[in-house]
């Protein structure tokens, strides 16, 4: 896929999971995200109590259908078995996962990102065939237990300066007020867990962050 349809999936990301549903269920988030007008959506079951099994399978396919019919591509984080028998649209993998190469050669041209947080990772998962990167946790999360320490938008310029030309998305405890600055860092897009499914108006929070995005991705 090139790369400016990368660009233009990464603005408004939403990475979401039953685990990270408390205040309503998955599916309601996910309808009232994509009318607000995400862009890509991530299906992330991680932690404590998170679905396995048919459970597992079914939510993915609930939540892929929903976005098929907008036709906003669905990616599985980690599981890329799981992408392969549903055909989902990609995976994305972390530095723990399998190794970027080997999974590029597992899912053709589906789109594959990679999470990166120093610029050697990044040269290493571009040159393995990577079509983005998440790079993060920029500010503070409380969506994953076992994140790396925070970056803030330091790391976005440093990899722009150092070369790294390739979309990039920020993840980690990215709100409203903060997209803005991770758009002028760098980033060609925000990748949005709590902020959105916690939120009180799911549909509200997904349109004004992606306006924020927007105008600064247009005054950059
Ligand atoms: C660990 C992760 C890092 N980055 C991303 C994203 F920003 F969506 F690319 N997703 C993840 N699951
Ligand atoms: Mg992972």
């Amino acid at each position: 896929m090139n790369q400016d349809q990368i660009r233009h999936y990464l603005q408004m990301y939403l990475v979401v999971g039953s685990v990270n549903c408390k205040a309503s269920d998955p599916i309601t988030i996910v309808k009232a995200a994509l009318s607000g007008g995400v862009t890509l959506v991530q299906f992330r079951e991680k932690g404590a109590d998170a679905l396995q099994g048919t459970e597992l399978l079914r939510l993915a396919l609930q939540i892929q259908a929903l976005c098929r019919a907008e036709g906003v591509p669905f990616i599985i984080n980690d599981d890329v078995d799981l992408a392969l028998e549903i055909d989902a649209d990609g995976v994305h993998i972390g530095q723990d996962d399998e190794n970027a190469e080997a999974v590029r050669a597992k899912i053709g041209d589906r789109i594959l990102g990679v999470s990166a947080h120093t610029v050697s990772e990044a040269r290493f998962a571009m040159q393995q065939g990577a079509d983005y990167l998440g790079i993060g946790p920029i500010y503070p999360t409380h969506s994953k237990d076992d994140a790396h320490e925070v970056q803030g938008t330091a790391i976005l310029c440093e990899l722009r300066e150092n070369g790294i030309h390739v979309p990039l998305v920020g993840i980690g405890g990215i709100t409203e007020e903060r997209a803005a600055e991770v758009i002028k860092a760098g980033a060609d897009g925000v990748a949005v867990i709590s902020a959105i499914t916690e939120a009180k108006d799911v549909h509200e929070t997904v349109v004004r962050m992606k306006s924020k995005v927007g105008n600064t991705l247009r005054e950059r």
